[in-house]
């Protein structure tokens, strides 16, 4: 199937929109923070209406096979991405896939796993954004960037911690496939709706792998929520909105989160972000969770304007 037939297929009109899961692509290198974006995302949606799979899973080679390759995990050729684009589409169109499964505690692939999709479906990993095909699939992309400093020390630390590695057997891998980092997944970047940067206070008050700040990029692909009566441009205050350069040289909003956003001023921009989905809705509570049940504030923010897409998506169905 062609990207373009795919986006037709999806498009209003030729699909019941009650076949058609609303698809959610979370990006970004390894330790990036994909995976507690959203398994923030499933929770808050609820586990009974969200289907979350990692694309680490369409893996070509083990650990063991990959340690004598010359080859990353990082490479296009290291991973099945014509059957990640199949599967992509599959869930796209409401279809159910047999889906290979990747066990990072050993390394090894398990046993594949019969997977419906329910009616939100976030889709995380290092290659959702790679091509125009898997591209067409999603109705909300997002890539994670965090300063490769952070990136490096939370990948360090979780790597040790949760996939058997010591912490130099990371650093080498690390050195070994930043050749690929800069080759295939950081071009993705380019192709989000939304990319966030997490990062240390501006005063560089908190402790460096805790990041107290964030930066979103809200490009003009997604219909954003209106922020402006809201927030000034002034980057002084907690919360602020103003426009910037993207990469290519276009102005774009940023949306800025600093460590002293108060719980209230989140509130506020919790309230009108869910305004603007209907007043009938709970908000969600919850988010922000890290690994180790500490809380982020610019992670639930983040969160937040998520689930505004998400559900923005459903009502204009
Ligand atoms: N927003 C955040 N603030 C603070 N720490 C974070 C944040 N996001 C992630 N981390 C830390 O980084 C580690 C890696 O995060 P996570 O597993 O979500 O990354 P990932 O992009 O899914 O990685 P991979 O692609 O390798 O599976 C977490 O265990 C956590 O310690
Ligand atoms: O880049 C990664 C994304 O998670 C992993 O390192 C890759 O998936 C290989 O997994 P593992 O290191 O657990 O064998």
């Amino acid at each position: 199937m062609s990207d373009k037939l795919i986006r037709m297929m999806r498009s209003r009109g030729s699909e019941p929109a009650e076949t058609r899961p609303v698809m959610l692509a979370v990006g970004g290198d390894s330790g990036s923070g994909k995976t507690t974006l959203a398994r923030g995302l499933a929770a808050a949606i609820g586990a009974h209406r969200c289907t979350t799979i990692g694309v680490d899973d369409y893996h070509r080679y083990d650990r063991a096979q990959l340690r004598v390759l010359p080859l990353t995990a990082l490479s296009p050729d290291a991973n099945y991405l014509d059957i990640m684009e199949q599967h992509l589409q599959m869930l796209a169109t409401g279809q159910p896939i047999l889906k290979p499964v990747y066990d990072h505690r050993t390394g090894t692939f398990a046993r594949t796993e019969y997977l419906r999709p329910r009616p939100f479906v976030i889709v995380e990993g290092l290659f959702p954004l790679f091509s125009k095909l898997s591209r067409a699939c999603f109705d909300i992309t997002v890539f994670l960037d965090p300063p490769e400093q952070i990136r490096h020390r939370w990948k360090i630390r979780r790597d040790a911690a949760c996939r058997g590695y010591t912490e130099s057997e990371v650093r080498r891998e690390l050195a070994r496939r930043e050749p690929d980092s800069a080759a295939y997944i950081r071009p993705q970047r380019r192709f989000a709706d939304i990319v966030v940067r997490f990062a240390p206070a501006r005063d560089g008050s908190d402790p460096p792998d805790t990041p107290s700040t964030a930066e979103l990029l809200l490009r003009p692909t997604v219909q954003h929520p209106p922020l402006t009566h809201l927030l000034t441009d002034d980057v002084g205050t907690a919360l602020s909105l103003n426009i910037i350069r993207d990469d290519d040289g276009t102005p774009v909003d940023c949306l800025r989160v600093h460590a002293d956003a108060t719980a209230d001023d989140a509130r506020l921009l919790e309230k009108a972000l869910w305004d603007g989905v209907g007043h009938d809705r709970e908000i969600p509570r919850g988010l922000g969770r890290l690994a180790d049940g500490a809380h982020s504030e610019p992670l639930a923010i983040t969160q937040e304007l998520l689930l505004f897409h998400l559900m923005q998506e459903v009502y204009q169905r």
